[in-house]
């Protein structure tokens, strides 16, 4: 860095003074805090952007959410040139980044890190960054402190895109770098085309009159329900009736991961809404749930991430299964797509039977999306879901490519066969559904045309398997960093003995399983219990947590 650049530097970083007493850690997914406390550490992963796109060679986004959090929180992430997130190599340095007490330690870091990672700054192409935000009111600041830290890299380019959801700003980050337009009308352009084509190819059999095409969206007062607003006046088939869309306080009582560890109606549902097919989204609308409302009560059946992963994965097996017909394995022309499901240990155990049922090959990851996305890219259709809602599906190149030949022969040797559809049907799901990371608004178009294909309603849905009764708690202790875990998170090495005790306890409940993980995101540990029945689920948590108490302390803070 020559001498202008590290004054510049010094200038803008001396303006995003760190809170004292704070810190800071790239957790599960980005930084969060309360959103008072995070100018410093935003303007300083505006800088980690620029470096990173520099580094790259391609363009970087910065989100600026903190998810289902409360609206008082906030937070910040990086998503990668692929569009995923930010490769896990980098994160010590973002912890480094946002904990350096001042301008000089922070300039330090920079000229280390650089010379570390070779990043040439001198007559490099310009950095550019996407840059965007949820809806909540402290978006805008952060979002300008953002982009001082970009700017703060001497020729770098910070682009606004405004209020979007967070899938939508990876896929343009993604898009961009594809050298595709990569506008928010070209996303709903996209989705809205696969959608369309996959309805399309619906088979006779079904017809659509069969399933209702009444949809209720819970938009947890964020900012997917107002981009679902927008794209609902675009869909032919598909009457949705968006609620919660920004006129109520942002995932108060509303939203996916309400809705999925309560198991009751968010904020505006009722009796009324009874046997409708209803969906609800996250407050940056990365993740999506289903759910029915029970009548005369405020209970929910819910369909969560397990059950929409499994409607995935039948739907892509059963047209791969088209697709390689017996004809073509004879005359080699079939291509074996290895298929593979990602979930956490958090999936229920239902659901892993299910897939394995199936015949499907299952893998566990500890929890968050990074690690998912990561195994799932190891195949050529990798389909991962977490229980909460969060997921996608991914198709490797060399598949698409394969894919893309098979069916302009198909095209030309039997145009309109079962074969042809299913290969039709299969690019149309890998236009609709965001690769870039899980997204409410794209998995919600997959399930709708899903549901029609195969002429279910919610409930048949449902029935795909029955979930285990499970009960998810939260306990604080003193330092959560304290427990080690291994084996997915599934097996506890820190503090000895503990493992041994939750398995003695589990042992006494039918069905039982149970394990405990410090949260990414929260200063909790949090324990997981499934047992064959509800009341058992409940014991068991409860007598787990209160070994964690034991063996770590309580903290009354
Ligand atoms: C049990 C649970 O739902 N954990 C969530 C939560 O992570 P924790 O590390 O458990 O706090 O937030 C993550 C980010 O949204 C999400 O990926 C993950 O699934
Ligand atoms: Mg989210």
């Amino acid at each position: 860095m020559n001498e202008q650049q590290r004054s510049i530097l010094i200038q803008s970083a001396s303006r995003f003074p760190p809170p004292p007493g704070v810190k800071f850690s790239y957790g599960t997914a980005g930084f969060r805090a309360d959103a008072s406390l995070l100018e410093s550490t935003v303007f300083r992963v505006g800088i980690l952007a620029a470096l990173r796109s520099i580094q790259t060679g391609s363009v970087i986004g910065l989100m600026i959410t903190a998810s289902h959090n409360k609206v008082s929180d906030n937070g910040v992430k990086v998503a990668d040139p692929s569009g995923g997130m930010l490769t896990q190599s980098w994160e010590p340095f973002a912890d480094a980044l946002a904990n350096a007490p001042d301008s000089h330690s922070l300039l330090q870091l920079l000229d280390d890190f650089v010379k570390k990672e070779k990043i040439t700054l001198e007559g490099a192409p310009a950095a550019e960054v996407l840059l965007g935000r949820d809806t909540r009111p402290s978006g805008m600041s952060l979002l300008d402190a953002a982009k001082q830290g970009i700017t703060a890299i001497m020729g770098a380019s910070a682009r606004v895109m405004g209020v979007v959801t967070t899938p939508q700003l990876h896929w343009m980050v993604r898009a961009k770098n594809k050298g595709v337009e990569a506008s928010e009308n070209n996303y709903f352009d996209q989705l809205l085309a696969s959608f369309r084509y996959l309805l399309d190819y619906i088979p006779q059999r079904n017809s659509r009159n069969n399933v209702t095409d009444k949809l209720i969206v819970d938009g947890s007062d964020g900012v997917g329900g107002e981009k679902l607003e927008k794209l609902k006046t675009r869909l032919g088939y598909l009457t949705i009736d968006v609620r919660n869309y920004g006129d109520g306080v942002l995932n108060e009582g509303v939203g996916a991961d309400y809705v999925q560890k309560e198991k009751v109606v968010p904020r505006s549902f009722g009796p009324a809404d009874a046997g409708i097919r209803c969906a609800s989204l996250d407050g940056d609308a990365d993740r999506l749930v289903y759910f029915s409302v029970l009548s005369n009560s405020n209970k929910i059946d819910l369909v969560d991430g397990d059950k929409i992963l499994s409607l995935f994965a039948l739907f892509l097996k059963e047209q791969l299964g088209i697709l390689n017909g017996p004809e073509d394995a004879k005359a080699n022309k079939s291509y074996q797509a290895s298929l593979g499901v990602v979930q956490t240990a958090y999936a229920n155990g239902a659901s892993t039977d299910y897939l394995k049922q199936l015949g499907l090959e299952v893998v566990l990851t500890p929890t968050g999306v990074k690690y998912l996305h990561e195994k799932a890219a190891e195949y050529d259709i990798g389909i991962y879901f977490e229980a909460n809602g969060h997921g996608t599906i991914l198709f490797s190149d060399a598949f698409l490519s394969w894919l893309e030949t098979r069916n302009n022969e198909l095209a030309s040797t039997s145009k309109g066969s079962d074969q042809h559809k299913a290969a039709l049907r299969l690019l149309a799901v890998s236009k609709l559904i965001n690769q870039a990371v899980g997204d409410a608004l794209s998995g919600l178009l997959l399930v709708e045309a899903i549901l029609q294909h195969m002429g279910w309603s919610i409930h048949k849905w449902n029935e795909l398997y029955q979930d285990l009764p499970s009960r998810q708690l939260k306990v604080k202790v003193v330092d959560r960093t304290a427990i080690i875990t291994i084996n997915a998170e599934t097996t506890v090495v820190r503090p000895v003995g503990i493992q041994e005790a939750i398995d003695t306890e589990t042992a006494k409940y039918p069905q039982g399983r149970c394990f405990i993980r410090p949260s990414g995101t929260e200063d909790v540990v949090r324990v997981y219990a499934e047992a064959s029945t509800q009341e058992a689920a409940d014991n068991l948590a409860r007598s787990v947590m209160r070994l964690v108490d034991q063996y770590l302390g309580f903290s009354s803070s």
